[in-house]
C-alpha cells in the first residue's frame, strides 16, 4: 500500500449524553460514536466506509476535516496531526479536502457557476482566474451548459455534479463523499459514481466514500472498512471483502449486493420447477470457469442446466454465481458434486423431495428483498435457456464466465 494520506490512530469520539438521559437514570452515559478506530487510507485510492445507520461513519469522516475533534487518539491528514490544532493551523489542512453531501448543500440564491465560484471567492481568487477555473470544472463534470441556471432547476444528478465541481474548486488532495448518491436513482447513481472514478483516476485525488449501499463499494471502491457500533469490524480490498466476508455484518452487506444468489424463497420455487439436484457454483477469476464446470460434469455424464444467476464485476474483476440443475443418476450426481468442489465453491440445495440446507460459503440472498426503487436484475430463468445454457451436454450460453 502506498503512503497513507489519512491515518486514524486508536480514535475515540464521544458525544455528551442526550439531555433526557442526563436527567434520567443513565446519568452521564455518553454516546461513543467512534470507538477505538485504527485505520489507514492510502494516497490515490477510493476508500469506502460502509455501515448501517448510526454505525459512526459520518462522525469518522467529519474527524478528517476537523468538523469534529477526537475525544482521544489521533487523526493524521497528509502528514499533519490534527490533535489540538488551532483554527488557523486547521485552515490549510481543510483547504486540501473537498466534501460532498447527500443533500448537495448548494446555495439556492447563486447560479451553478456562482456555487462553484463560492470557495474561490472566499479564498480571494482574482475574477479572471476564478472564472477560468469555474469553466474548467463545469466542463469536467459535464454541466457547462448549466452555468447560469439556479439549483432549483436542476435534477439530483446535476446538483451533485455542481457539488463535486465546487468540492474540487481549490484543488484538494482528498474528496470526502458522505452518502453522495443516496438521494439518487440507480441510473443517476451510476453516472455520479463514474464521475467520482474519473476524479480519482484523472486528477489523482484520494476519495473516501461513506455509504450504506454495498453496490457503491462494488462499483468503485478499491478498499473498504465495515463499521458497526463505532468500530471497524472488517477492512480489506473490495474483492476479498466480497468473495470472503468474515464478519456477520459484512456478510449481510455482501448478500444485499450480490443478487446472483437465489433467496430461500426462490430456491423453494426452483426445486419445485426442476426435478434435478439444484446446486450453486461460484464463478470468479480463478474458480468456476465454464470449462472447469463443464469438465467436472462431463467427467461423470451429468447434465447441468443454468436455472438462476449471473456474473458481474467487483472492483472491475469478474465475480458471481450460477445455479444449476444437475441431471443424472444419484451416484453420478454425487461424484460430479465432488468434482465441482475441487474446482470451485459449491452450495448443494438438494431436490424438492430432499432439500439440503448447505449454503456453505455461498450464502443465499436475503429473502426477496428488493430495495425501494430497484428491480432485481437477476431472475428465475426458464427451465431451458433458448439456444444453449447447458453444461456437460452442449455449451454454456452465458458469456464472460471463462
Ligand atoms: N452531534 C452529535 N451529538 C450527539 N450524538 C451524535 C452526534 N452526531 C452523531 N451522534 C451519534 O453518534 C452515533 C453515530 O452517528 P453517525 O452519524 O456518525 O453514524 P452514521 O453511521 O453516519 O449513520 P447515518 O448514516 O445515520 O448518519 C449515533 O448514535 C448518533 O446518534
Amino acid at each position: 500500500m502506498s503512503e497513507p494520506i489519512i491515518s486514524f490512530r486508536d480514535v475515540v469520539k464521544e458525544f455528551p449524553a442526550p439531555r433526557g438521559f442526563r436527567r434520567g437514570r443513565r446519568h452521564g452515559a455518553a454516546v461513543r460514536a467512534v470507538d477505538g478506530v485504527t485505520l489507514d487510507v492510502a494516497a490515490g485510492e477510493i476508500f469506502g466506509v460502509i455501515g448501517y445507520s448510526g454505525a459512526g461513519k459520518s462522525t469518522l469522516v467529519r474527524l478528517v476535516n476537523a468538523l469534529e475533534t477526537t475525544t482521544s487518539g489521533a487523526v493524521v491528514v497528509d502528514g499533519t496531526d490534527l490533535t489540538g490544532l488551532s483554527e488557523a493551523r486547521l485552515r490549510p489542512v481543510r483547504a486540501g479536502i473537498g466534501m460532498i453531501f447527500q443533500q448537495f448543500n448548494l446555495l439556492s440564491s447563486r447560479t451553478v457557476a456562482g456555487n462553484v465560484a463560492y470557495p474561490l471567492d472566499v479564498a480571494g481568487w482574482s475574477r479572471a482566474d476564478r472564472d477560468a477555473r469555474v469553466a474548467e470544472l463545469l466542463d469536467f463534470v459535464g454541466i457547462a451548459d448549466k452555468a447560469g441556471v439556479h439549483p432549483a432547476k436542476l435534477s439530483g444528478g446535476q446538483k451533485q455534479r455542481v457539488g463535486i465541481a465546487r468540492a474540487l474548486a481549490a484543488n484538494p488532495r482528498i474528496l470526502l463523499a458522505d452518502e453522495a448518491t443516496s438521494a439518487l436513482d440507480p441510473e443517476t447513481t451510476a453516472d455520479v459514481l463514474a464521475l467520482l472514478q474519473r476524479v480519482n483516476r484523472e486528477l489523482g485525488i484520494t476519495v473516501v466514500v461513506i455509504t450504506h449501499e454495498m453496490e457503491v463499494v462494488r462499483s468503485i471502491c478499491h478498499r473498504v472498512a465495515v463499521m458497526e457500533h463505532g468500530r471497524v469490524v472488517e477492512v480489506g480490498d473490495a474483492y476479498s471483502i466480497f468473495s470472503a466476508p468474515r464478519h456477520a455484518v459484512t456478510r449481510r452487506f455482501v448478500a444485499s449486493a450480490l443478487r446472483d444468489r437465489p433467496s430461500d424463497a426462490v430456491l423453494a420455487r426452483l426445486r419445485t420447477r426442476h426435478a434435478g439436484r439444484i446446486v450453486t457454483v461460484r464463478v470468479d477469476e480463478v474458480a468456476g470457469s465454464s470449462a472447469q464446470v463443464m469438465g467436472a460434469l462431463a467427467e461423470h455424464g451429468v447434465t447441468g442446466t443454468i436455472v438462476y444467476g449471473g456474473i458481474s464485476e467487483v472492483a472491475e474483476r469478474p465475480y458471481g454465481s450460477l445455479t444449476l440443475e444437475l441431471v443424472g443418476s444419484d451416484d453420478a450426481v454425487t461424484a460430479a458434486l465432488d468434482a465441482l468442489r475441487r474446482v470451485t465453491v459449491v452450495a448443494d440445495h438438494g431436490t424438492a423431495a430432499r432439500p439440503v440446507d448447505d449454503a456453505g460459503d455461498l450464502p443465499a440472498a436475503p429473502d426477496d428483498v428488493v430495495e425501494p426503487g430497484q428491480t432485481r436484475p437477476t431472475a428465475d430463468l426458464p427451465p431451458r435457456l433458448p439456444g444453449g445454457g447447458t453444461f456437460g451436454g452442449t455449451t454454456a450460453a452465458l458469456g464472460g464466465i471463462d
